[in-house]
């Protein structure tokens, strides 16, 4: 039993998780020689027996609490912490008043040295500040002394879920945020993280720290141990937790047969008692061991201290795999004190990759052959849709679903088809492809006797029906075109194959009266059948428009620069069979006439010179002398008019071209024209 006003280190352990951790720390406090004593608040319907049993070795006093669920967890969120939604526990903390100071460690703490001075402090709550927001104070190491009006504060605010982070250090924060309290030391609380990079400093008050908080997700134990070998300010400290870690290690406590844990009524009556360990429901408090008196070393401490390197023994069942393999502890060089900016690396030092996973799989080594089963499972057999033996009746109507089909009045069917004949199963598409001359003809004439009955069958299916579709010339017309696709060849084997198969049916064939015309002659619709075509309606011509403005005939002026329609039609056009240029022989009007120098000499358009790209406009034409001795124009009548032709090739700019004309011939044989132009002009040019 506690002593009343005792001063302990508590922490939570409310999983089976956090187990090595709440031995790590234990151990580390004794190990330092603390004079206080050590206990946990634990969680009885979320640990298992063994995990009881192996805290009543470890701690003085177990107190049994009921866990406190934060009703409001998203912030829980914020920090990917939702392993935290029972944090709020630790507010039983308040309720201990059993004790007169607590200092409370987290289970992921490991002591370097035993903070007992701690105790001394006369405030009512000290803590550490938090490493992600320094004006914070982190929850993991407190000093208090329990209050039951702080605790039913506290209670009430986690009743109603005010954490600004989810959990107990957004609670006790905004709970002390207009409170007195004592900043503690970073170094009670040091909470190393992959995160902290601030090297100097550590190095600096390296000998101070006297605990170490691993904060985060990722507990020391949940790492392969190795990692610890790697450099930097965590793995350094992490290695210390492994090294209390290994200095403990022993082999499990098997739980007791019976019932571990007494109820708090049994602990009442038996709490004296050495050989039962009892944990008592809140707020009884009852030692495992005998409470020994203040200053008495632990008994754990008593005992002799297992060999470090003695790796044989392990703490629990896990740890007997991860430690199976016995090897002495390997030795880990100084990395932190080399700086690769100044030296190579130690050469003891262990190469990066020491830190891989390491998966080995073992050969199998049986040496019996590989024996096939003596018989294999039948395969499935109704893996198949099985026809049914008889037609369902077709009558056979689906029973109704709605009720208006249970009223509905079905039609009785008056169109006939084919098919529905109970005999002959030849359809009007059979009857359509055998109406050729051709196929009838080919059947062989033995089979008209065999299919005699069903002959008369179809005569009497073509006399009473009379489908819509055989007036519509359209329909017919389709049919036939489909038909025609058919080589006649094929038609022609399928008409002797029809009746050679029992029970297939031919089409009757028709005396030639009746047979139907079915030559296709073409597939075009008739006159009739064609819809007339859209045209667009002559225009009307108006005798004014806006006025007076035609002429006597009726006709709108000519546009302004337009050259007179007779002036055009007197014009010869050459179109360049390469570039489609046309070129017109502006010499062929009155007041541009033809060019010659005698009698069956004329000049002519013969070259277009285009630009470097023949697709573009041409620049310029050449025109040039030709002899066209068929054609001796009528010199005097230029003459008389007063032109005076030109003698000489001349280059006429495109701009004087005129416009295209209507009419086009082509230039004679005899006048096709030599060129007499200079190379260096025909580079980009042809001859028309
Ligand atoms: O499944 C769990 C979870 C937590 N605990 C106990 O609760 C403590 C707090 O959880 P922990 O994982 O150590 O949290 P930290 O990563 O340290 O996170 C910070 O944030 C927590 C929520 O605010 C505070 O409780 C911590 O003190 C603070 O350091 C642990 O040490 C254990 O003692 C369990 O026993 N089982
Ligand atoms: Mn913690």
């Amino acid at each position: 039993m506690a002593t009343m006003g005792e001063d302990v280190y508590c922490t939570l352990v409310m999983s089976d998780n956090y187990l090595k951790g709440a031995a790590v720390l234990a151990h580390s406090l004794r190990d330092a020689g603390t004079k206080k004593k050590l206990a946990a608040l634990i969680t009885l319907d979320t640990l298992s027996a063994a995990t009881i049993a192996e805290l009543k070795e470890l701690f003085d006093y177990l107190i049994t609490v009921d866990r406190i669920r934060n009703p409001n967890p998203k912030n829980l969120y914020l920090m990917d912490r939702a392993d935290l939604s029972f944090a709020f526990t630790k507010i039983y903390l308040w309720r201990q008043t059993q004790f007169r100071k607590i200092v409370y460690l987290d289970a992921d703490i490991v002591a370097l040295r035993a903070p007992d001075e701690l105790f001394e402090i006369d405030a009512p709550f000290a803590a550490a500040p938090d490493v992600g927001w320094p004006d914070a104070f982190n929850s993991g190491v407190m000093v208090l002394t329990p209050d039951m009006g702080e605790y039913w504060a506290l209670q009430t605010m986690a009743a109603s879920g005010d954490s600004f982070d989810g959990a107990d250090q957004g609670l006790l924060n905004q709970y002390y945020e207009h409170r007195d309290w004592q900043r503690l030391s970073f170094t009670y609380n040091t909470t190393p993280n992959a995160q902290y990079q601030w090297e100097p400093a550590y190095r600096h008050y390296k000998r101070d720290i006297k605990m170490v908080h691993f904060i985060g997700k990722q507990k020391p134990w949940m790492k392969a141990r190795q990692s610890a070998s790697g450099p930097g300010v965590y793995n350094e400290l992490l290695s210390h937790w492994w090294a209390v870690y290994d200095r403990h290690s022993k082999p499990p406590i098997a739980p007791p047969a019976s019932h571990t844990v007494a109820t708090a009524k049994e602990s009442e009556s038996d709490d004296t008692s050495k050989e039962r360990a009892n944990v008592q429901s809140e707020p009884v408090v009852l030692s495992p061991h005998e409470a020994s008196p203040e200053g008495d070393a632990p008994p754990s401490i008593e005992e002799p201290l297992p060999n470090p390197s003695d790796n044989a023994e392990v703490l629990t069942d896990d740890l007997r795999e991860e430690r199976s393999e016995p090897k002495p502890r390997e030795f880990s060089a100084p990395q932190m004190e080399w700086d690769a900016t100044r030296s190579a690396p130690p050469a003891e030092s262990r190469p990066e990759a020491m830190d891989f996973p390491v998966q080995q799989y073992t050969f199998n080594d049986s040496r019996q052959l590989f024996q096939p089963p003596k018989s294999y499972p039948e395969p499935p057999k109704d893996m198949w849709y099985e026809v049914p033996q008889e037609k369902p009746a077709a009558e056979e109507r689906p029973k109704p679903i709605f009720p208006w089909e249970k009223d509905r009045i079905v039609p009785k069917a008056t169109r006939v088809f084919a098919d529905d004949q109970p005999s002959p199963h030849s359809t009007p598409w059979q009857s359509l492809s055998m109406t050729s001359e051709l196929e009838v003809d080919a059947v062989p004439s033995a089979s008209s006797t065999t299919h005699k009955s069903s002959t008369e069958t179809w005569q009497s299916f073509n006399n009473r029906s009379v489908n819509a579709w055989d007036a519509v010339p359209g329909i017919e017309n389709y049919i036939r075109s489909v038909m025609e696709q058919q080589s006649p060849r094929k038609n022609k084997s399928m008409a002797i194959q029809i009746p050679s198969t029992e029970g297939q049916i031919l089409s009757p064939p028709l005396d030639t009266a009746q047979r139907r015309e079915s030559l296709i002659l073409t597939d075009f619709p008739t006159a009739i059948e064609r819809p007339s075509l859209p045209v667009t309606p002559a225009p009307i011509r108006r005798p004014t428009f806006w006025g007076e403005e035609r002429d006597e005939t009726g006709a709108l002026p000519a546009a302004d620069g337009v050259p007179d329609q007779t002036d055009w039609v007197r014009e010869k056009l050459f179109v360049c069979p390469q570039c489609g240029f046309t070129s017109h022989e502006s010499s062929f009007n009155a007041s541009n006439p033809p060019l010659f120098d005698s009698a069956n000499v004329v000049s002519r358009v013969t070259t277009v010179e285009h630009a470097p790209d023949v697709s573009t406009e041409p620049v310029s034409v050449a025109i040039e002398e030709v002899e066209a001795p068929g054609i001796a124009q009528n010199e005097d009548a230029f003459e008389s008019e007063g032109s005076s032709p030109p003698t000489s090739p001349q280059l006429l700019p495109l701009s004087l071209h005129p416009p295209p004309a209507y009419h086009y011939y082509t230039l004679p044989e005899h006048l096709r024209p030599v060129s007499k132009l200079a190379p260096s002009l025909r580079l980009n040019s042809h001859q028309i």
